[in-house]
């Protein structure tokens, strides 16, 4: 497959991490069972399953501050690793602006400028925190990874709060620093379509990992069937093909095929 041998060319031999095992129980509960995988420089893992699965929870091990109960983690040694967190608290009445959060970070005015660079939102500079757009936060965030010129980078539901377009665009752009950075990345995402395009490998998590592999394997395993098979279907409706119009009562005019199941959906909706 074509996007397949372009994105593998960047995946080198050096593991960056490897997880043998893990298990995590709160409470006597288990949330993480028995759950190993390796992430090499260069490659791209995504992370997907339902609210509750542990996706948090194993990004958590990753990045050493949660010590599983049973398992090994490994990481090469000295790595370092740029962590965007999924959610940041930022107090609204503070004023703060984009520049002065990331020297928070420990950044001086080149770094700033050069990390706004590469995520494409260097007009935010002097822009309070508080009024940037979704996707314009994302970006500072993964400025804000950036700067510690991460070996892997950690993305915890990277393109939250974007909408369909930008979340096209910040996966390509994540693609992109893994291309000129070699950076090994994880990320944490529930979507299911857009992210297949940037990731080499997908784990599908329900507490113990489902299946995994190429996104184009897991999209037909049995197990990503049964715990998203739902939403497949829904996007199945949402891409049906109009070939008729509707007026403005609701009849349809100029339809031109036989009648299949979209269409009995779309019947059912005068304005579709
Ligand atoms: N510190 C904790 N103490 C007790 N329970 C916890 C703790 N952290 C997480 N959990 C529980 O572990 C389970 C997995 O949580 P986690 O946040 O890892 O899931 P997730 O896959 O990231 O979910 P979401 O998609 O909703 O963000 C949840 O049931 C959560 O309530």
């Amino acid at each position: 497959m074509k996007v397949r041998s372009l994105m593998s060319q960047h995946i080198s031999d050096k593991t960056l991490l490897s997880l043998e095992q893990i298990s995590v129980s709160f409470q006597g509960r288990t949330v993480l069972d028995n759950v190993s995988f390796e992430l090499k420089a260069g490659e791209i893992v995504t992370l997907i399953g339902p609210n509750g699965a542990g996706k948090t929870t194993l990004v958590r091990v990753v990045l050493g501050l949660l010590k599983p109960g049973i398992g090994k983690r490994f990481i090469s040694p000295g790595l370092r690793i740029g962590y965007m967190p999924q959610k940041l608290q930022i107090d609204q009445t503070m004023p703060l602006t984009v520049k002065r959060f990331l020297a928070l970070a420990g950044a001086n005015g080149k770094e700033i400028i050069e990390s706004l660079q590469r995520t494409k939102v260097e007009h935010t500079l002097n822009s309070p925190i508080q009024k940037l757009s979704g996707g314009e936060m994302q970006r500072v965030l993964l400025s804000r990874a950036l700067l510690r010129k991460p070996e892997l980078l950690v993305l915890d539901e990277p393109v939250q709060g974007v909408d369909v377009t930008g979340q096209r665009e910040l996966y390509r752009l994540i693609a992109e620093l893994r291309n000129e950075l070699g950076c090994g990345v994880l990320m944490v995402s529930h979507d299911l379509h857009l992210v297949m395009a940037a990731t080499d490998n997908v784990i599908c998590l329900n507490s113990h990992i489902c299946c995994h592999g190429h996104p184009s394997q897991v999209t037909q395993h049995p197990a990503y069937l049964r715990l998203f098979g739902g939403e497949s279907d829904e996007l199945a409706i949402y891409s049906h093909h109009h070939d008729h119009s509707h007026t403005p009562d609701g009849h349809v005019v100029g339809c031109n095929h036989h009648h299949h199941d979209n269409d009995s959906k779309d019947s059912g909706s005068p304005h579709s």
